[in-house]
């Protein structure tokens, strides 16, 4: 073994269940470049020595001697190097990071550790999950679950879709609130570290109100009805004193919001969140967009030392500027994937690449982050004819619940007017609309009321409507990393998903280089007398069952 560690290019990933001491990862080389397979190490700091099968974690019972230091020494004081199912997911204990890309792979089996009691949360925790429906972790679930129990700070990668706001919110439910593990390890600071008692404990941060209100609702329903008041929204559009007096009056342990409201609240000294242990910034990259600096500088300057709290970071894309985020705002933070866990120093500035792929004109922060079982296509038309194509898209589909994303604002009313015109039940989802508007038009949407929903920026983040089978871009998106969230509304958690861009003649050369940049084919495609037909393809279909993909149609789009 020694003689292996000279290079760094085949890594081992083990040792993961050493987790109290503060942990590095050392690379360790075991076979080629040309195999292309990346492993990781983690030994422990101290553990300086020759690397040998127990320095990687592979020893069934090696008793961790040394003490612990550091801030991860609160963890536990003593921990066995196991590899029980509890300390160490499926997931993480295979080491061959998979190529993306195997489409069987992953709609056949989706999930990697077989419950969630696999990953170590508490019983009570798993019983709320269960009786919600929730039995089996998705891979990046798998890898983000023990790894922050484990109390590393992470920033989290994972296609949409893939089940990023459960992979932070279960191990932050099972160290505080109601349902948090009663014989947590973790210390509170209020054990004596002079926690006051109106501290908030966790802070989740998203872009938008709507977001923020499907992550509410997301940690509503995992506490139950009657712990509903440990979590509190504080999202911009709201009456703000009602937020006030309900942070006074209820005392929640977590608060998710839009960065202004919280900023706001905070500045006015009703939000007191020095002593929070948990900081997660959903949609991490576009939380670093200059309109929201200033909120997140206020934020980020009042949630404690990053020592003392742990910060997850998160988003389906993650460019390099979220890798150096990282760095300044967490301790030590490594990137979690859905199979694959990396120290952000091994990052390279070009983003977190999959080596497995070829090196092309692909977009490494783009690349990863669409789910392999959508499907992609584009149809010429002229710039008059663009609504009436997305009247024949939605028919030829015979699609349930589509999303059409335009750029501007003003542009969404008068496609809402031609659809509705044409008999289609279509509504506009923008910005400007009230908070009450808003929640009005995505709750008819979502319970079938509206076949499309015509939309801006605003719902490319985040959204998750399950039954959305078809998103189109009746504008072209403004480059890959928006065309991967607009795509990812479909297609959510393994299921069939269709995206169609509507373009003139000449954006195809926009087409083709995004399609580069995301390693995705984007088939041409046509709507002709309610079929859909893919150019250069003899087959001709009509319909279109939704994400059953049962349909001839599905079979055909999905297949291609
Ligand atoms: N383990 C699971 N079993 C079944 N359903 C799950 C599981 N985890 C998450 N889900 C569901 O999968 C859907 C997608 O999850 P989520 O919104 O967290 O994805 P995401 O990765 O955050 O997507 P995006 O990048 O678009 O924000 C949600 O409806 C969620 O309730």
């Amino acid at each position: 073994m020694p003689a292996l560690a000279s290079t760094t290019r085949l890594l081992i990933l083990a040792g993961y269940s050493l987790p109290s001491q503060k942990l590095k990862f050392l690379p360790v080389s075991v076979s080629t470049w040309r195999h292309s397979v990346r492993f990781f190490s983690r030994v422990a700091k101290e553990h300086q020595g020759p690397l040998t099968l127990a320095s990687l974690g592979f020893s069934s019972q090696l008793e961790a001697t040394t003490g612990s230091t550091g801030k991860r020494s609160n963890v536990e004081n003593s921990v066995k190097l196991t590899r029980s199912p509890v300390d160490r997911p499926r997931s993480i204990a295979t080491p061959v990071v998979k190529t993306r890309g195997s489409v069987d792979d992953i709609e056949l089996a989706p999930f990697s550790a077989k419950s969630f009691s696999e990953l170590g949360l508490p019983p009570l925790l798993i019983e709320r999950l269960e009786s919600e429906g929730f039995k089996v972790p998705t891979d990046v679930q798998s890898a983000a679950i023990p790894t922050i129990l484990k109390d590393h700070d992470v920033v989290i990668q994972s296609y949409t879709g893939s089940g990023k706001t459960l992979a932070y919110l279960l191990p932050i439910l099972s160290r505080i609130g109601p349902l948090k593990d009663a014989n947590s390890t973790l210390k509170s600071k209020d054990d004596g570290g002079g926690k006051r008692k109106n501290d908030i404990e966790a802070v989740i941060v998203a872009p938008s109100r709507e977001l923020g209100m499907q992550i509410v609702r997301e940690v509503e329903n995992i506490l139950g009805p009657e712990n509903k008041r440990a979590v509190q929204q504080l999202v911009g559009g709201a009456n703000r004193s009602r937020q006030e007096e309900a942070l006074k009056k209820n005392k929640p342990v977590i608060v998710v919001g839009t960065p202004g409201r919280i900023a706001e609240i905070s500045a006015a000294g009703k939000l007191h969140t020095h002593g929070c242990r948990f900081l997660v910034l959903d949609e991490v990259d576009e939380l670093l967009s200059f309109n929201f600096r200033e909120a997140m500088r206020r934020i980020l300057d009042h949630v404690g030392r990053k020592s003392e709290r742990r910060t997850v970071l998160v988003s389906a894309t993650v460019p390099f500027a979220v890798i150096r985020a990282a760095r300044s705002w967490s301790d030590d933070p490594v990137l979690v994937q859905a199979k694959k866990v990396t120290p952000l120093e091994l990052v390279p500035p070009s983003g977190p690449v999959d080596s497995t792929q070829p090196a092309s004109d692909s977009n490494p922060s783009a690349s990863q982050s669409l789910p392999p079982s959508l499907k992609h296509y584009y149809s010429v038309v002229k710039l008059q004819h663009k609504v009436d194509a997305l009247r024949r898209c939605v028919h030829a589909m015979d699609a349930k619940c589509v999303i059409a994303f335009m750029n501007h604002t003003k542009q969404l009313k008068d496609v809402v007017y031609k659809l509705e015109a044409r008999g289609l039940n279509a509504a506009e989802l923008h910005g400007d609309l009230g908070k009450l508007g808003r929640s009005t038009i995505m709750k008819k949407f979502k319970n079938g009321e509206l076949r499309v929903l015509v939309t801006n920026e605003l719902s490319a983040r985040g959204l998750d409507i399950p039954e959305c089978d078809l998103v189109v871009n009746l504008d072209l998106p403004t480059d890959s990393v928006h065309y991967a969230h607009r795509a990812g509304r479909t297609g959510r958690l393994g299921r069939k998903g269709i995206v169609v861009t509507i373009c003139e003649e000449s954006q195809v050369f926009v087409v083709r280089k995004m399609e580069k940049q995301l390693g995705v084919a984007i088939h041409s495609c046509e709507f002709t007398e309610g079929k859909f037909v893919i150019d250069g393809e003899e087959k001709e279909e009509s319909t279109m069952d939704g994400v059953s993909g049962s349909s001839d149609m599905v079979q055909q789009a999905c297949s291609t």
